[in-house]
C-alpha cells in the first residue's frame, strides 16, 4: 500500500437514487475491507437527470446528464472518485478525468416487467396494441421491429416510480435493466429476460464505472482493486463502438459481447426509430484489441447504412 494513502480519508461521490446508493455503498464496503486503514466517506448529490423528470430523456439528449455535478466536484477536489452505472457515463469524459475502474457485470440484458393482468406472459404473448413503457430509443426501436403492433410510451423516474406507474395501469408492461432490478432485490418482478435476438443491451449495461482524476495514482491504486478484467475488456469494446457512432444526441445502439479464451466477440446494432432498418454486424479478435475492434465495427456499420440512420435522427431532433 502506498504510504500516501495510509490514514487518509477518501471521498466517494454518488447520485442519491436508491440504485446509485446501493451501488456506491457496495464499492465503499468492498474498499473498506481491502483498506481498513483508509476512511471511505460517501458524499451524495442530485444530478440534472434526477431533477428534470418531465422531459423525455431522448429530447434532453445531453451528455453527462447524470454525471456532470459529480465531475465538477471531482475536478474541484471535494470528492476523489465517483461511482456510476457505466451505462450512464458518457464515452468522452471531461478533460482531466478518466474511467479508472470497471467492476464485474451483472446480467447486462433487459427485462420485461408486466402489469398483473398479464402475469405469466412473455413479449410474444402480450396483446396487440399493448402499451410498453420505455424512455430508451434503443429499446423502442428494436422492440418495434419485432412487435410492430405495440404502442410505446415514455416513462421517467427512478425504478420505484416506474414500477408504481406500471402497477397503476398506465402501461401493460415496461422494460428495465435486469441489473438494476436485481441490485434493488426486485428480481422477482422480472417476467422475461429479453433475448439478445430481440434486443441487444446498452453499452456498459450492468457494470459499474468508477471515474477519477486522470493520473491520480493513489486513487487509481485503490479503485483498481475492484476491476474485473473481462468485464472491462468487454465494456472497452462496447464504449469504443458507441463513441465512434455518437453524434450530439441519443441514438438507438445496442451491443452484445462474449469472451472465449483470449478472443472477444462484439455484436453491434444501430436501429432506425421506426424499427424498419436494423444494421447489425459482429467482429472477433484478441481481447487486448477491444478498443480498436469497437471502432472498426462502428466504421463498418456506418458504411452499411448506420450513417444514414444517425443523420436522420440528428435532423429530427434539431
Ligand atoms: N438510465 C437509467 C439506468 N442506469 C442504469 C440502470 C440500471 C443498471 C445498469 O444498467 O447498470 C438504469 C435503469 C434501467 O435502464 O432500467
Amino acid at each position: 500500500m502506498s504510504p500516501n494513502v495510509a490514514t487518509r480519508t477518501i471521498r466517494i461521490g454518488s447520485r442519491k437514487s436508491q440504485l446509485a446508493l446501493v451501488q456506491t455503498h457496495w464499492v465503499q464496503g468492498e474498499l473498506q475491507k481491502r483498506f481498513p486503514e483508509i476512511n471511505f466517506e460517501v458524499k451524495t448529490m442530485e444530478s440534472k437527470g434526477d431533477k428534470i423528470l418531465d422531459v423525455s430523456l431522448s429530447k434532453i439528449g445531453d451528455k453527462g446528464l447524470f454525471t456532470q455535478e459529480l465531475e465538477d466536484d471531482m475536478l474541484a477536489g471535494s470528492i476523489d472518485f465517483a461511482v456510476h452505472s457505466l451505462k450512464d457515463l458518457p464515452t468522452r469524459l471531461p478533460e482531466g478525468l478518466m474511467l479508472g475502474c470497471v467492476t464485474e457485470r451483472e446480467d447486462p440484458a433487459d427485462a420485461l416487467v408486466v402489469h398483473e393482468k398479464h402475469a405469466g406472459k412473455t413479449l410474444d404473448q402480450l396483446p396487440e396494441g399493448a402499451i410498453i413503457g420505455t424512455s430508451s430509443l434503443r429499446r423502442l426501436a428494436q422492440l418495434r421491429h419485432h412487435f410492430p403492433s405495440f404502442q410505446f410510451k415514455d416513462i421517467r423516474g427512478n425504478l420505484n416510480t416506474r414500477l408504481r406507474k406500471l402497477d397503476e395501469g398506465q402501461y401493460d408492461a415496461i422494460i428495465l435493466a435486469v441489473a438494476g432490478l436485481k441490485r434493488l432485490e426486485m428480481g422477482d418482478r422480472i417476467q422475461q429476460v429479453v433475448p439478445a435476438e430481440i434486443s441487444l443491451h446498452a453499452v456498459g449495461q450492468g457494470a459499474l464505472g468508477i471515474e477519477c482524476r486522470s493520473g491520480d495514482e493513489d486513487i487509481l491504486a485503490v479503485i483498481k482493486t475492484l476491476e474485473h478484467v473481462p468485464t472491462a475488456q468487454r465494456c472497452y469494446a462496447e464504449r469504443a463502438f458507441l463513441r465512434e457512432l455518437e453524434g450530439g444526441c441519443q441514438v438507438p445502439i445496442g451491443v452484445n459481447t462474449v469472451i472465449e479464451g483470449d478472443s472477444l466477440k462484439l455484436t453491434g446494432i444501430v436501429a432506425s426509430l421506426d424499427g424498419q432498418t436494423l444494421v447489425k454486424d459482429e467482429i472477433s479478435g484478441p481481447v487486448d484489441t477491444a478498443d480498436a475492434m469497437g471502432t472498426t465495427l462502428a466504421k463498418r456499420a456506418k458504411d452499411a447504412g448506420a450513417q444514414t440512420i444517425l443523420d436522420e435522427i440528428s435532423a429530427e431532433s434539431r
